[in-house]
């Protein structure tokens, strides 16, 4: 029991750091304006992400103070940067492979659907449409993504819904439209999950991850991964 507990955290540690590092990492300038993120889902076993999509919605609160040191090279000072982080998190929209991202503000805007996984509705609390990650003047540049297995070349294995596979593609394709940054596509895995090479099957709608972030440690992928994570 207590070592299931320790791995947790060492597991979100690993998690978090390498989120931060991804966040934080580069000049601010150019540091993340959002990411993409699933909601875990206890049935499926997936990787919890409750806590950092607590932690980036505590960000996105004006006002959150950076203590860095660590991501900052030339100082040891506190830098009072007010981070707004945009959190578009997945809803099904029909059974073709149809998905959205769409912003959240607060754990709040979910709901549960018939497949008991949180998902946010489509309009919010002041009645407003929530942003759609396709229609933002922002690019995100991080999506966490589920699966059920991976391997060290970036292989992933959905759930056969096509549901990720089509919106990574969609992204890719808007963001090359508007000269973005491509998002680093990484996703989380209990080291079960990682599989031998040429295990997992590829078809060519198939989009491989740049990173696996496993309670060992992040395994970069790409050389985009290899130089930001
Ligand atoms: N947390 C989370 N959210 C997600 C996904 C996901 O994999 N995980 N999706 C990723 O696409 C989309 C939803 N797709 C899903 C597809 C299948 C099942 C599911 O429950 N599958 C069962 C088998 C169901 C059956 O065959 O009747 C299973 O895998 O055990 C869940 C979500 C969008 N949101
Ligand atoms: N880019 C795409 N355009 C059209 N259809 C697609 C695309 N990607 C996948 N599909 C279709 O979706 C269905 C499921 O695909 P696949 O088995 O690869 O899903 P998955 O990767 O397991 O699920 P997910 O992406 O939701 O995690 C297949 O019929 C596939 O042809």
């Amino acid at each position: 029991m207590f070592g299931a507990a320790a791995t947790v955290e060492k597991f979100e540690l690993e998690l978090a750091d390498a989120l931060l590092d991804c966040m934080f990492k580069r000049d601010n300038s150019e540091s993340s304006k959002g990411l993409c993120a699933y909601l875990s889902c206890e049935t499926l076993r997936e990787v919890d992400t409750s806590r950092i999509i607590a932690e980036v919605l505590k960000m996105s609160d004006a006002g959150y103070k950076v203590y860095t040191c660590a991501y900052c090279p030339f100082s040891n000072q506190e830098l009072d940067m007010q981070i707004k982080k945009s959190l578009y998190v997945p809803r099904v929209e029909d059974k073709n492979s149809h998905m959205r991202m769409l912003k959240i503000s607060t754990i709040n805007d979910l709901v549960a659907n018939s497949m008991n996984i949180l998902e946010p509705s489509p309009i919010d609390a002041a009645q407003n449409a929530r942003e759609d990650v396709m229609l933002a003047n922002q690019p995100v540049d991080l999506l966490l993504l589920p699966g059920l297995a991976f391997d060290r070349q970036g292989r992933r294995l959905g759930r056969g819904g096509g549901y990720y596979d089509v919106f990574l593609k969609k992204y890719e394709e808007l963001a090359n439209l508007r000269k973005w940054k491509q998002p680093l596509r990484v996703a989380l895995a209990y080291s079960v999950q990682i599989l031998e090479e040429n295990v997992i099957p590829m078809s060519p709608t198939d989009i491989p991850v740049d990173a696996l972030v496993t309670a060992n440690g992040v395994i970069a992928i790409s050389s985009s991964a290899r130089e930001r994570l």
